[in-house]
């Protein structure tokens, strides 16, 4: 993946070019495409502004490129969440804009790629460096528990690696809440995740803890990050099936001897077929080969920051009404006597979003749109006029 940006070539400017105008009139730019999902595309982007400039990642979403279910479930599920999150090993993501169909979600960029791709090229992790990073995804997943979701497609690709060779949680499409309106635990029913990571309780095809089939995918992943290879090579679901019931997997035996009993232990407990006695995210943070490095027994300040405030919000009424209103809802707003309906905005809560925007108003544009702030989501315009756009905004902030 290049960090170096470019100016879009001819044939990727046919998608961004009618939104880029709109966009620069907020200071964000779009450049080459780095990436590409099922039913979205990401980019190189910028953020501008007088005081500073950010490298940042887009993925463009085509509400109307995926099937019916990623239209009403899938897509507005994501958005939800994502402006929920706030964790220093979670990809990050500062703003979503919607332009006709097309969603806009600005994030952190990940400059150096994801494990897979890593181990591609260095071959399997030593076992500090599988610690220091199994750790911050353990974290990532203990606060996503916390806040009440659950990720369900954790993979090696889902891992992206920062500047600084951060690990960093991406890819919350088919995330989903674990808990009801009333705030009650919901299990899954969904077929979801990535074949190798899939646990045996999904494969079953009942009614499952989508919180312990996360622990699961995050075994997988420690053991592929360790050796470099599947533990599981089945591609026949039932016979996949059998071999994790009967647990029957094994280091490679060059990997074996160099590993160390703690993690060996940690393994198997998370590969545990029944749900009820295998660990839990909260068991896997505090394990022994988690607690080894004296250096990273204890959080740091922004990671207790965030598992502190996970514990609040899930606990927040409005949170979990926030969590269960329809995607479409649409809060109207007064600034300054103009009434405001075509901006949508989902921040945290319900209370949270009217404060953002009962703000004294004639702060300078762009304002309540800056990365560093919370998360908003912003409708814009049907139009690819920048003078339009910023009409608009002018009126609206
Ligand atoms: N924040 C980011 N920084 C750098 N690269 C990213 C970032 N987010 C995504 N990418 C790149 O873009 C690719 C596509 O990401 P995306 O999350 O849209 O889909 P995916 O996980 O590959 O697939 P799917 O849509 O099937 O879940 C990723 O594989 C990754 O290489």
């Amino acid at each position: 993946m290049s960090s170096k940006v470019e100016e879009v070539s001819e044939s990727k400017t046919i998608q961004i070019n009618n939104i880029n105008p709109i966009l620069e009139s907020l200071g964000y730019k779009l450049f080459q495409e780095i990436g590409e999902g099922s039913f979205s595309k990401v980019f190189l982007a910028k953020y501008i502004s007088k005081r500073r400039q950010l490298d940042l990642a887009c993925k463009m979403v085509d509400a109307n490129a995926g099937p019916n279910n990623f239209t009403t479930k899938f897509l507005p599920r994501e958005l939800k969440i994502l402006v929920q999150l706030k964790h220093p090993h979670i990809i990050h993501t500062y703003s979503i804009f919607k332009v006709k169909s097309k969603w806009l979600i600005f994030m952190q960029y990940a400059k150096n790629g994801d494990v897979f791709e890593y181990m591609l090229k260095n071959g399997a992790l030593d076992e500090d460096l599988a610690r220091y990073w199994f750790r911050q995804l353990s974290l990532a997943l203990q606060y996503l528990h916390k806040l009440g979701i659950t990720h369900r497609d954790l993979k090696c690709e889902n891992a992206l690696i920062s500047e600084k060779y951060n690990v960093k949680l991406s890819d919350f499409s088919f995330a989903r809440y674990t808990f009801d309106n009333k705030g009650a635990p919901a299990l899954s029913n969904t077929f979801c995740g990535s074949f190798p990571y899939i646990s045996p309780e999904i494969i079953r095809g009942r009614l499952y803890d989508p919180k312990c089939a996360d622990v699961w995918a995050l075994g997988v992943l420690l053991f592929i990050m360790l050796n470099k290879s599947l533990p599981y090579s089945e591609s026949n679901m039932k016979k996949l099936y059998e071999k994790q019931m009967k647990q029957d997997w094994h280091f490679r035996s060059k990997r074996a001897p160099l590993l160390s009993e703690e993690v060996k232990y940690l393994v198997r407990r998370m590969l545990t077929p029944k749900c009820s006695i295998r660990l839990d995210i909260d068991s896997v943070v505090s394990s022994d080969w988690v607690m080894k490095d004296s250096n990273i027994k204890m959080l740091a300040p922004d990671e207790q920051k965030a598992l502190d405030e996970a514990i609040i919000l899930r606990s927040d009424e409005s949170y979990i009404q926030s969590s269960t209103c329809p995607m479409t809802a649409r809060k109207k707003v007064k600034v300054d006597g103009a009434q405001m309906s075509k901006v949508q905005i989902f921040p945290r809560t319900w209370t949270e979003c009217s404060y953002s925007f009962c703000l004294p108003s004639r702060r300078p544009l762009g304002l309540p749109l800056d990365p560093t702030r919370t998360t908003v989501i912003v409708e814009l315009p049907d139009t690819d006029s920048s003078h339009e756009a910023r009409q608009f905004l002018g009126m609206a902030i």
